[in-house]
């Protein structure tokens, strides 16, 4: 299975292309609606949220209802574009407004540099076109039929928010998908302690009010993969490893654990080990640590994967940068930005490891077909429980 995503942040779509699931899959484009909807949530969220509201065309792939295995057309439509249809026009570069447009004092923390000398752009709005996280709008849409994908595997995948900077949002370690589900969407944050939802909001208003952002820590839980998904015969067959790059991949991580991840390195092994059992249903672990995975193949244990989220770059108090042209000292752009993305970005993350785990299961058991590969799995579970 691969994926493939383009268009900019004020183009006119967002496109994405999914090849390799099976024929036969259900698509409720409902589900992947609301997916959508949740990653424009959050408190803390800029204005461009107010214009968008999200939804997917199926414009390939899918007929009645069902995958036809052929590759999955997806599209986003850019509600903004309507007022951005000269500045990002793809053949005219007259316009005035183009030339008012233009990016020349690059953002600390953006790519705006870096993509500028790269590509040689002299109009740093080239760069922040494709950089802006607009992108994993299309994304989330992939990842959503991922989930629908696994779940009909019997695969549940939740993503929520642990800490807002250096406050903790969610201090219990659940690994109940549905529970998780439950008490994170009883509230805008995405958080298990409800009691902490007022201090958050409070916390992002004044750090607003500051022309400040935020970042923080978000986790994803899988729940229901079988034991011996990815490998450890190579190091580029270890799923552990290709979650972690996935989860990198998304716009402003700059770090990624599994289970107890860094935590683990504090404690003696006794007490990061988890157990091993054999109970009816077959074989287990006393406790996840490790986070569901050994030598780099899920042990049949929740998947936990954490994500380190750096705040936003653009900031309303801007830092210091220098002009492109002049090379004179001066304020980074700042147009319109979030104060903090982290609601947004568990939805992101919980998309980013759908897109992983289905990619693991379909490289796996290759079937062309849903009911095939409902099989396989369900034979290989049988097979796993035998052992
Ligand atoms: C959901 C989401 C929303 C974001 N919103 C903004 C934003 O409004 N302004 C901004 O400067 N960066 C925002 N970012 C972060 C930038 O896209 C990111 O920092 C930038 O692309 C540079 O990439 P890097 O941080 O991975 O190095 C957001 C990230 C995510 C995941
Ligand atoms: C558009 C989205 O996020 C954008 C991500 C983003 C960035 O630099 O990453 C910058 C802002 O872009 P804009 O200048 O268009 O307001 C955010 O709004 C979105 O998530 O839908």
């Amino acid at each position: 299975m691969i994926y493939l995503t383009a268009g900019e942040s004020h183009g006119p779509q967002l496109t994405g292309i999914i090849e390799g699931l099976p024929a036969g899959l259900h698509i409720d484009v409902g589900a992947i609606n609301d997916n959508l909807a949740k990653r424009q949530g959050g408190y803390g969220r800029g204005n461009r949220q107010q214009i968008e509201h999200d939804t997917v065309q199926v414009v390939g792939g899918m007929r009645h209802g069902y995958t036809l295995g052929s590759p999955l057309a997806l599209v986003v439509k850019n509600r903004d574009h309507a007022h951005w249809s000269e500045v990002m026009d793809p053949l005219e570069n007259d316009s005035e407004n183009a030339q008012l447009r233009q990016l020349k004092h690059p953002r600390p923390g953006h790519a705006d540099l870096v993509g500028g000398m790269k590509y040689g752009h002299r109009d740093l709005r080239n760069v922040l076109e494709r950089s802006s996280a607009r992108e994993t709008a299309i994304r989330v849409a992939l990842g959503s039929v991922c989930q629908q994908f696994l779940e009909q595997l019997g695969i549940k995948v939740v993503g929520y928010v642990k800490q807002l900077g250096p406050l903790v949002l969610s201090s219990e370690d659940l690994l109940d998908v549905d529970r998780i589900r439950r008490e994170v969407e009883a509230n805008d944050m995405r958080v298990l302690d409800q009691d902490k939802v007022d201090e958050a909001h409070a916390q992002i208003l004044k750090t607003k009010k500051e022309g400040d952002t935020l970042g923080g820590i978000v986790r994803i839980v899988a729940e229901g993969m079988p034991a011996g998904l990815g490998s450890y015969i190579s190091w580029d067959t270890k799923l552990d490893a290709k979650l972690a790059f996935a989860v990198m991949g998304v716009n402003a991580i700059k770090g990624v654990s599994i289970g107890d991840g860094f935590e683990a390195t504090t404690r003696p092994g006794s007490m990061v080990m988890d157990e091993i059992l054999h109970e009816d249903a077959g074989w287990t672990r006393r406790t996840d640590h490790l986070g569901g995975f050994e030598g780099g193949m899920t042990n049949g244990m929740p998947v936990i994967v954490n994500a380190a989220m750096k705040p936003i770059p653009t900031l309303y108090k801007p830092l210091e940068t220098a002009d492109i042209e002049t090379k004179e000292r001066s304020k980074a752009s700042v147009e319109r930005s979030d104060t903090t993305a982290l609601t947004a970005c568990s939805i992101v993350l919980q998309s980013v490891v759908c897109l992983e785990l289905a990619k693991a299961v379909c490289d796996e058991f290759q079937s062309s077909s849903m009911e095939r590969l409902k099989k396989q799995i369900a034979e290989y579970r049988e097979e796993l429980a035998r052992y």
